[in-house]
């Protein structure tokens, strides 16, 4: 299996001449280049983001995952007239693709896209695939139809487990990744390839500007050693392999990065970097989110009054964004990337703490309150959490707040005839907690410079309905054309930066409550 995939990282590309790719483009309503390089319609008034979708046939990775159902929906309700919606979608834990998408169009997050139209359904088409099996497992009469169709990819789908073996995450996030692109090329109409990465995929760097970094190590070489290692040779020298990277997540993202960066002198490419993604500020209704993971699973356990103690530092910034922040500037990223055409890669880092800062400590005051006032049922304690940025400390308040608990708790159960799994809960908690406390110990910069310049683009209709950050009172938005970054970082850069003082903070509506 390993060896098809290195074969396929060299892949026969297929290059359509740009002008093909562009001219070919959507079946939307008939748009051209204004002069100040937005888009304008035949009118020359500029076009909105929910234009230029319209008619586009768009395809999706990880649609089933928290982000891919929030971009789904965004683009629904946003974009009624969006031709249609291809999902790559595996069969899992015995469902068939079409029972896992039909469930997923039935779930609270669709509520209001149901109610606008009913049929919604019949704009999404399900594509079968296995994004770790050679040529993504898609079948060849959907190659066909993918490739005489898709305007618009974005690529969601990836494994973002802390704690993922090498191999695997390298084979989802990388070479699927490279898979994707291949199958991108071929398209005879593709206008943007848009891939999700994370803010954290240089993480070993304090100060992260728009730009791709070089990457750890030359990605094919990586493939081609581990082809023939046994699993537990791999496992020994991860640590050696991914550095001064926390885990294999990150390692293997920053990799995608450069494997996407690789192919955008032959698709228009735009590369998204979200920081922490939280449940949603306003769309399609405040407070939305379906998993535990990074900081939801903590703020969970406090409240049920499990977790008591933490390792993460007061001042350092809680760099949360908002799942319907982060889908908005997707979409939007999307709809500049197919206009404008960028020659390089644009990336945008999609971070809130350098314009709205927010810090750990807070976020303690902020969970530790609103538990109070909304306890959750069935908690085990009281909660009652603290975090700390010492190591002694924390390991005093996990002996006497978690250990010594969970041994009577244990007990109890053993001596009432119950089976004791108290213990259990906690050692798989410490695992988890020790993965984050990297992200919750230290803070990070990044710049932010194209997530304005896109914001500047935005006609005012869609900086209102599509917001690229929370409003603030003194939020000033970017008026000016500002100049993107380009990911090889070899063009100016404005210097527009507002400054963090200007800007009125936000929490996301759980904290709010
Ligand atoms: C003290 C109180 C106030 C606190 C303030 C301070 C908070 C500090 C928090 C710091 C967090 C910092 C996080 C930073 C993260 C930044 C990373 C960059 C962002 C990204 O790019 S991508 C997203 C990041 N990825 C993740 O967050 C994934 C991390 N998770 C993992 O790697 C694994 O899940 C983990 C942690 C290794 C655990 O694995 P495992 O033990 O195998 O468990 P599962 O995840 O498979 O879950 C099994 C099962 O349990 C359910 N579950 C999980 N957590 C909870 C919970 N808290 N309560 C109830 N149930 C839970 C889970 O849904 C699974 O259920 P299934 O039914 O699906 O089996
Ligand atoms: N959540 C966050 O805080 C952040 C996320 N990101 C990035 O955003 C993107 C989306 O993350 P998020 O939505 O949170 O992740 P999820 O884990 O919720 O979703 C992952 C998606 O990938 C799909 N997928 C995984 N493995 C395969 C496979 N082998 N074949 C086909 N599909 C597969 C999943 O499908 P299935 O349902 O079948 O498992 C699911 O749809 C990722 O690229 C991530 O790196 C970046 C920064 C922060």
């Amino acid at each position: 299996m390993f060896r098809f995939w290195v074969a396929n990282l060299q892949p026969t590309r297929i290059s359509y001449p740009r002008s093909c790719i562009v001219k070919a483009g959507g079946t939307g309503r008939a748009t051209q280049m204004g002069k100040t390089g937005e888009e304008t319609g035949a009118d020359g008034s500029m076009v909105s983001i929910a234009d230029y979708y319209a008619g586009k046939n768009v395809l999706i990775t990880g649609a089933t995952g928290f982000m891919g159902k929030v971009l789904v929906e965004k683009l629904l309700r946003s974009c009624p007239e969006v031709q249609t919606l291809y999902l790559l979608v595996r069969p899992k834990a015995g469902q068939s693709m079409h029972e896992r998408v039909s469930d997923m169009m039935k779930c609270k997050l669709f509520d209001r896209v149901r109610e606008d139209n009913p049929d919604f359904h019949q704009k999404i088409v399900p594509i079968s695939s296995e994004l770790t099996q050679p040529a993504l497992a898609i079948s060849p009469e959907d190659v066909e139809r993918l490739t005489s169709c898709v305007n618009i990819i974005f690529h969601c789908a990836a494994t973002i487990r802390f704690d993922e073996p090498l191999k695997h995450a390298l084979q989802l996030n990388v070479m699927a990744t490279q898979q994707l692109l291949n199958l991108a090329q071929q398209m005879h109409h593709l206008q943007a390839f848009i891939h999700i990465s994370t803010a954290y995929a240089n993480c070993n760097r304090r100060h992260i500007d728009e730009i791709i970094y070089p990457p750890p190590v030359e990605p094919k070489k990586l493939i081609d050693s581990l082809e023939w290692m046994e699993d537990s040779i791999v496992r020994d020298i991860t640590p050696r392999l991914i550095g001064d990277r926390p885990n294999t997540y990150t390692y293997t993202k920053a990799l995608a990065e450069c494997v996407v960066q690789r192919e955008s002198s032959k698709l228009s490419i735009g590369i998204i970097r979200p920081s922490i993604v939280g449940a949603s500020w306003q769309e399609p209704f405040p407070g939305w989110i379906d998993n535990f993971n990074g900081p939801s699973g903590v703020f969970i356990a406090a409240g049920k009054g499990i977790l008591r103690t933490m390792r993460a530092n007061n001042d350092a910034v809680a760099d949360l964004i908002p799942v319907d922040v982060v889908i908005n500037l997707t979409l939007a990223a999307g709809w500049y990337t197919a206009v404008h055409r960028p020659k390089a890669a644009l990336v945008y880092n999609c971070t809130t703490g350098g314009i709205n800062p927010f810090h750990w400590g807070e976020i303690e005051h902020h969970v530790m309150s609103s538990f109070k006032r909304n306890p959750l049922e069935q908690a085990f304690r009281r909660p009652n959490a603290n975090i700390t940025s010492n190591y002694l400390m924390n390991q005093y308040w996990i002996l006497v707040s978690h250990k010594f608990p969970a041994l009577i708790y244990d007990l109890y159960l053993r001596l009432s005839g119950q089976k004791p799994q108290m213990m259990r809960i906690f050692n798989r908690l410490h695992k988890a907690i020790g993965l984050l406390e990297y992200f919750s110990s230290q803070d990070w910069e990044w710049n932010s410079e194209n997530m304005n310049m896109l914001m500047s683009h935005l006609s005012p209709e869609d900086r209102k309905t599509s917001p690229l950050r929370p409003p603030a009172a003194h939020n000033p938005t970017p008026q000016q054309d500002l100049t993107p970054q380009t990911s090889s970082g070899t063009q100016p850069h404005s210097s527009t930066k507002p400054h963090p003082s200007d800007l009125q903070r936000h929490t996301t509506p759980l904290l709010n409550q």
